[in-house]
């Protein structure tokens, strides 16, 4: 088999495109946005000059076009990371893997993929509608337990202090990646920033409480006490952490854009969220043409 990756770890479909995403190599730009709701991608793609393909299966919908001289795709993802585990795999793919020989290109691709999403902001200084860049992605999700992950020197020492802020919570494993300081200097300079955690669901993940009892006591509390030296933990969602970690592991530059719909220290929801996605969305399409 030589390096030849098997028809059953690289699942390319009859027409050629990547087994999830129903893309093939070509249709992929190198810089990429991604976003949660499918909804959001024709959000994003009705600001292309022009837009070139539109492609779907599942909760992947892709549009790829021009913003001005710049080729973007923008990509929907989807709820969770385990979605980020096939997204990013996938896009990597794509760019990296040749689809005649099954192996691994000796020119490796590094895309700029930025996402544009929604998320719970856990500080009183942080109202909604705020647009904030994660510094840093926090997972409390377990995809990382299935990849190799190494901390640089920046990240060790914050994830290792928020072990142990929350060592009293058991069998949880926090994992802790930055965000591509390029990316961040380029679009995120104008927004807030901090901490972002990427939970693994919505309600007692993110210390919603409504029926079921949650075993976490005081959640939000946990997170918005935490600090090392100038930081502190922002936001909560869904996604980030699992894609700052992926795109590190596979050699691919990240950053997240979150825009605040809710403030859950003063327990308020966005009336008007798209109002507040499409002020993310022009900040970072204004950046990137
Ligand atoms: O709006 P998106 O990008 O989906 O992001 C947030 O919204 C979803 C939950 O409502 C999660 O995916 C969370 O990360
Ligand atoms: O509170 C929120 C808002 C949006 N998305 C989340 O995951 N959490």
């Amino acid at each position: 088999m030589g390096n030849k990756l098997s028809e059953a770890d690289l699942i390319i479909n009859r027409d050629g495109t990547i087994y999830h995403l129903n893309l093939l190599p070509e249709d992929l730009a190198h810089t990429v946005i991604t976003v949660g709701d499918p909804d959001r991608v024709s959000e994003i793609s009705k600001h292309f000059d022009r837009i070139e393909l539109k492609k779907g299966k599942r909760e992947f919908l892709t549009h790829t076009g021009y913003l001005g001289q710049k080729r973007i795709t923008v990509i929907s993802t989807g709820i969770g990371t385990d979605n980020i585990d096939i997204v990013f795999n996938e896009l990597d793919a794509l760019v990296n893997i040749d689809f005649e020989t099954r192996e691994i290109k000796k020119e490796l691709i590094s895309l700029d993929i930025i996402r544009v999403g929604t998320s719970g902001a856990i500080q009183s200084d942080l109202p909604m509608g705020t647009i904030l860049a994660s510094s840093f992605g926090l997972g409390l999700d377990a995809l990382m337990k299935y990849y190799v992950h190494e901390l640089s020197v920046d990240e060790r020492p914050i994830l290792e202090a928020f072990q142990s802020h929350a060592s009293h919570i058991k069998g949880i494993h926090p994992y802790l990646t930055a965000a591509d300081p390029g990316l961040l200097s380029r679009i995120g300079t104008e927004m807030e920033q901090g901490i972002t955690v990427t939970a693994p669901g919505f309600y007692a993940p993110q210390g919603r409480q409504v029926r079921a009892k949650n075993a976490i006591p005081n959640f939000i509390e946990l997170l918005n006490t935490f600090r090392h030296g100038k930081y502190r933990i922002t936001n909560l969602e869904m996604e980030t952490a699992g894609i700052y970690a992926l795109a590190k592991a596979l050699g691919h530059k990240a950053l997240s854009v979150n825009a605040i719909l809710a403030s859950r220290v003063n327990f308020e929801f966005s009336k008007n969220p798209d109002k507040v996605v499409e002020k993310a969305i022009k900040m970072v399409l204004d950046k990137l043409s």
